[in-house]
């Protein structure tokens, strides 16, 4: 699950996942249906017609709260502090940036540690099940972390008050913000410009609609329903355990989910320090301290009490926090920030065929994307816009142009070809702007968009759904327009002769320095 390995939280804690097991507090179990379970909502399998999907958007599962419900957090944290969390210098409220987070309660110095979050209130792959039986199932069939650990919530959550989560699972997102939570129409009518809409609808494709399914076979709720819990309806019965369950379950794994690298990759959810939001100004993350025994953060700088502390899920663009956690950061302060250029070889070139062929030779299609930040662009963007462009009199050099296109070789990626650079740097303009065009046509028409709505409930929706996209779209489109500035004035430059011959663009990283 490369894909889902890359959205999580970037931290690495917890030696040992067999000693979290161990010091698990004993609990006492309940039997399958000796307690009552509480249905996940019914729902079907439609891909059909959008009015169908924008209409099954309002349907929740029943556990969980609002995204901004402070009371279930202040009872998680009471739970917290009775069950082994030790006192805190921080605690959970309403903030400006991500709803709640965790506010300093004093003074917190750079280079403290805070947190000590204890293995027994860790939920891995690992955890006891209130079904054990269910558990074991699952583990006959070697199903992999997520899927398990998704399966695992959703057990959880219909257990109610008998499960020892059930204060962590109260103070959850019924709905968490995640482009999961996106239909199809809305995918198409907010992201249309931008690149992670095609992989939004991958990642949608992977976890609803089967399409990914060679690659992901165990990850996906039919896999599951299919091999395991059509064969185990006792244990898993699908009012439960269905499409909106699992919905809910991968939306809040994608938002919450930590990473445990030094554990050959195993994740974990850590309740307490799953309230830390994110900060683009910060690097520092989670991590398993071996002394305290706790998940653990230094802080990378002080805080003053009733300030938000923050920790970095990552270095992602905002694209990519759009895709996992459902938020954009304000424009101009994701240093990470990039856009994915799409560049293509065109179907007229006379030496179509061998260049394909040279490029698949490195993995590599007729169509590429490479990210573009505000700082410049890899150096296989720049050999792939050479291979495109390249004449049929250099045909020998186009392995050695795909090879260097492609971030999968390790051969010498700064080539250079100063007769068709030229050309070439046309080539990443005119992608650019195309790209350009279709930012300007949805922001233009954002204004005037018609959000089609029936309730308020579903126009604040709409609203908000509109304005993440207009984010996403200023901040991406604001990287293009510095590219397009650059590579305007670098052409304006090699025409005017003043660098023709000059053979000084052969390092393209640091292009915008
Ligand atoms: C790990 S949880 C953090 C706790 C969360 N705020 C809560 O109330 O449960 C991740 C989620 O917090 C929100 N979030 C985190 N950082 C944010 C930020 N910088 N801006 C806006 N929302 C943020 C997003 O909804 C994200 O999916």
């Amino acid at each position: 699950m490369a894909e889902a390995g890359r959205i999580i939280l970037n931290t690495t804690f917890l030696p040992s996942l067999h000693s979290l097991h161990k010091t698990h507090r004993k609990v006492a179990y309940s039997q399958p249906f000796l307690h009552k379970r509480h249905p996940a909502i019914q729902c079907s399998i439609s891909t059909s017609s959008d009015t169908k999907a924008a209409a099954k958007v309002s349907e929740t599962v029943p556990w969980g709260c609002d995204i901004d419900s402070v009371e279930n957090a202040e009872a998680l944290q009471k739970w917290l502090s009775d069950s082994g969390l030790p006192p805190q210098k921080m605690a959970i409220q309403k903030v400006e940036v991500g709803e709640r987070g965790l506010i300093a309660l004093k003074n917190i110095r750079k280079g403290e540690m805070l947190l000590f979050v204890p293995p027994s209130l860790v939920i891995d792959a690992d955890s006891e099940w209130s079904c054990p039986e269910a558990g074991e199932v699952l583990k006959q069939y070697s199903v992999p972390d997520w899927p398990l650990l998704a399966t695992y919530l959703i057990s959880e959550a219909s257990f109610e008050k008998s499960s020892r989560w059930s204060n962590y699972i109260s103070a959850l997102p019924r709905q968490p913000y995640s482009l999961l939570y996106w239909t199809r129409a809305e995918l198409d009518t907010y992201l249309e410009a931008s690149r992670i809409r095609e992989r939004a609808i991958e990642r949608i494709t992977n976890v609803y609609w089967n399409v990914w399914i060679k690659l992901f076979l165990l990850f996906i709720y039919n896999d599951l329903r299919l091999r395991i819990f059509s064969k185990h309806p006792h244990l898993f019965p699908e009012e439960v355990f269905n499409m909106e369950s699992f919905k809910w379950s991968f939306g809040i794994l994608f938002s919450r989910l930590v990473r445990l690298p030094s554990m050959d990759g195993r994740v974990a959810l850590v309740p307490w320090a799953d309230m830390l939001n994110h900060s683009c100004e910060v690097e520092t993350f989670l991590d398993y301290d071996k002394s305290s025994k706790g998940v653990v953060f230094t802080t990378d700088r002080p805080y003053q009490p009733g300030e938000q502390v923050f920790i970095s899920y990552g270095r992602k663009s905002n694209g990519e926090l759009l895709l996992s956690y459902g938020f954009v950061p304000r424009e101009g302060t994701n240093p990470s920030d990039s856009v994915e250029l799409s560049l293509s070889l065109k179907k007229s070139d006379k030496c179509y065929k061998e260049k394909l062929e040279a490029l698949k030779k490195h993995g590599l299609s007729a169509s590429q994307c490479y990210p573009l930040q505000v700082t410049g662009w890899p150096l296989e963007l720049m050999a792939y816009a050479y291979l495109a462009v390249s004449p049929p009199s250099m045909s020998r050099q186009f392995e050695e142009m795909a090879a260097a296109a492609s971030n999968k070789t390790t051969t010498n990626k700064n080539i250079a070809y100063p007769d068709i650079e030229e050309q070439a740097l046309q080539f990443i303009l005119d992608s650019c702007e195309s790209s350009i065009s279709k930012y300007t046509k949805f922001l233009q028409a954002s204004g005037s968009m018609d959000l089609d709505v029936t309730s308020p409930k579903q126009l604040n929706r709409r609203l908000f759904l509109k304005q993440l996209a207009v984010d996403l779209c200023n901040s991406e489109s604001r990287i293009l327009f510095r590219a397009q500035y650059v590579l305007r004035r670098r052409l304006r430059d090699i025409r005017s002769g003043e660098l023709r011959g000059l053979k000084i663009f052969s390092g393209f990283r640091n292009f915008f320095g």
